[in-house]
């Protein structure tokens, strides 16, 4: 893919460089913000040789197959890193510089692009406020739930034991409490995307970003999980490009803790995160091969609850099934009104991408 600049096409950014130490745990140092800045442009940095290129490709191939293995054989196995206390101590420092930059939304802005573009996700705790959240969470009750299915499986006992969610597509138009607050929803997240854009305006970033799919409910039941993916596997126009670019998910889980299990594991550039997916938190996360993830079993008797939306690139897919997201940026707009999509036969559409949705 040519950039912006009209450069010839190069490799792209190594997905799997985390830091790892003997143990196989990572761990996230800490380091003055010109440091971060310095082991950003190195991760930014390219490789011209087409030998290092094909070797690298390869390697991450095996390096991923590997980890794949891995996350198949973890059979529910207590989160390493999430519940110790190192890597829970990075999200959180990450998440109170957030909050104290809370109501100083240009400055917000920049902290959450800077997260994003440096370790590839951002943790937003106390998203919409309670009120929302449990307007949500009572409207799960009544949507009509489908099995999640893996790229080329049926839904047999074996692709259940690899995804074992639910899934649902609310309509922004549901009547009452409910649609009100999915609108809500639907358009904070636009703002905070559309605000985001300025800052992340590389054409891999949000740069050509103007869609978003149809939002989706998930629902994990006890033992349920996702083995490790990506939302979007594309490789520099090859392979399965479904445009996703962003990934949102925000969580509705009341009361939980760290021995809840369901974590969402994310395979980041700097280190493997285990994030709670707890009440009123938004986590934000590049959709494509820069982001291996997966959600880690249900050890909780209470079902995992989510709503997920993609921010797709069309000019990577075309035809992917997207629709206009609000584009005003909260610090200028005018008040529009949300854009209200009937998900009526987009669930069709959005059954479709879920079966080409390449699964690894
Ligand atoms: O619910 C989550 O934390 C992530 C789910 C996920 O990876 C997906 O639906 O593709
Ligand atoms: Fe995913």
């Amino acid at each position: 893919m040519d950039d912006a600049s009209g450069e010839p096409r190069r490799l792209r950014k190594r997905p799997f460089a985390w830091a790892s130490d003997s143990s196989g745990h990572s761990e996230e140092r800490s380091s003055s913000s010109s440091e971060q800045e310095q082991a950003d442009d190195t991760c930014d940095r390219w490789e011209d040789q087409q030998t290092v290129e094909i070797h690298t490709q390869v390697s991450e191939a095996v390096e991923y197959f590997q980890l794949r293995e891995q996350s198949m054989n973890d059979h529910g196995a207590p989160t390493k890193m999430g519940a110790g206390p190192r890597g829970e101590r990075v999200v959180v420092r990450r998440q109170e510089r957030l909050q104290a930059l809370r109501g100083r939304r240009p400055l917000m802005l920049r902290e959450i692009a800077k997260q994003l573009r440096g370790r590839g996700f951002v943790r937003l705790v106390d998203f919409l406020g309670p009120s929302v959240g449990s307007n949500l969470l009572e409207g799960f009750a009544q949507l009509s739930w489908q099995p999640g299915r893996l790229g080329d499986a049926q839904s047999s006992d074996q692709s259940r034991s690899l995804r074992g969610d639910e899934i649902a597509w609310p309509s922004l138009s549901e009547a009452g409490r409910f649609g009100e607050a999915l609108q809500r929803w639907m358009q904070a997240l636009d703002e905070l995307v559309a605000d985001l854009r300025l800052h992340l305006n590389r054409p891999d970033e949000l740069l050509r970003v103007e869609r978003r799919e149809p939002p989706m409910a998930s629902c994990y039941p006890q033992h349920a999980r996702y083995i490790r993916h990506y939302d979007n596997n594309c490789d520099e126009g090859l392979g399965d490009c479904n445009g996703r670019r962003l990934t949102a998910v925000y969580y509705l889980n009341k009361g939980m803790s760290h021995s809840d299990g369901g974590h969402l594991r994310i395979l980041g550039q700097r280190g493997i995160y285990d994030l709670l997916p707890d009440f009123d938190t938004l986590t934000l996360f590049w959709a494509d091969r820069r982001t291996p993830h997966e959600v880690m079993p249900n050890l909780s008797e209470r079902k995992r609850l989510a709503l997920s939306c993609w921010y797709v690139d069309v000019t990577e897919a075309p035809d992917a099934p997207a629709f206009p997201m609000r584009l005003e940026s909260q610090s200028t707009g005018r008040g529009v009104t949300c854009e209200v999509t009937k998900t009526h036969d987009l669930a069709s559409q959005q059954r479709q991408r879920e079966d080409v949705k390449q699964k690894i």
